[in-house]
């Protein structure tokens, strides 16, 4: 039997007021790099926030890894990781407490596992540091590191270049095209670097 699509998105809807954003999308993906496109406000945020399961569309349907979000959302939400544009994490909190909380959530233990990652995004030396005094392109590479972390099979990233420095912007285009072939990363990107780094198939909105 054929194994189904790590992602499959069947006729999106979704609108704020009277204009919709998208109407219909449908869209599928196995493991691979896939970057999502379009001009500033068409969507891009608020479907990832939909694939993520943190917003509701108003038709439609989301299977992640063949569990559908809207029925089987403990299992879905299991295979699936999402790295938000903005630091989520409490300002009293420092990077390592941060991971740690991720991992308890998930209920994996892949905290300690992460120092290479650690490493790649330079956040070895910021580990104890509490997000309050963070840079802003820290805070984004603790919540890549929190999403990269562990074996989600999708992995969904809001401008992951967003703010961090270059050494770190082509350490993930590295990890990006290792880990597209046995994982889907999705990424929304105005990074034209970053998509032709990791050679990423485009899902276009607007
Ligand atoms: N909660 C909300 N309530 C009302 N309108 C919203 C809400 N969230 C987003 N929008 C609107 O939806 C549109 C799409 O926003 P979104 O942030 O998804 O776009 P985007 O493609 O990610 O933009 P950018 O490239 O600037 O990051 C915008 O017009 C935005 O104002």
């Amino acid at each position: 039997m054929t194994p189904a699509p790590l992602l499959a998105i069947d006729g999106l809807s979704m609108r704020f007021g009277a204009q919709p954003l998208f109407d219909g999308l449908d869209f599928s993906s196995g493991p691979g790099a896939v970057a999502l496109v379009g001009p500033n406000g068409t969507g891009k945020s608020t479907l990832l926030t939909l694939l993520a399961g943190i917003a509701t569309p108003q038709a439609g349907s989301i299977r992640i890894a063949g569990h559908a979000l809207a029925g089987a959302q403990h299992q879905a939400k299991a295979r699936l990781a999402y790295v938000p544009d903005e630091s989520v994490a409490y300002e009293f909190m420092t990077g390592a407490e941060f991971l740690g909380m991720v991992d308890a959530l998930r209920g994996t233990r892949d905290a300690p596992r992460a120092a290479p990652l650690l490493a790649g995004l330079g956040l070895a030396a910021h580990v104890d540091k509490r997000f309050g005094a963070m840079s802003l392109g820290t805070r984004k590479k603790f919540m890549l590191a929190a999403g990269l972390m562990g074996d989600a099979a999708v992995v969904l990233m809001d401008e992951p270049t967003n703010g961090i420095d270059a050494a770190a912007k082509a350490w993930l285009a590295d990890l990006i095209r290792q880990q597209a072939a046995s994982r889907l990363l999705l990424f929304s990107t105005h990074d034209q670097g970053l998509i032709d780094a990791t050679d990423a198939r485009l899902l276009r909105l607007g």
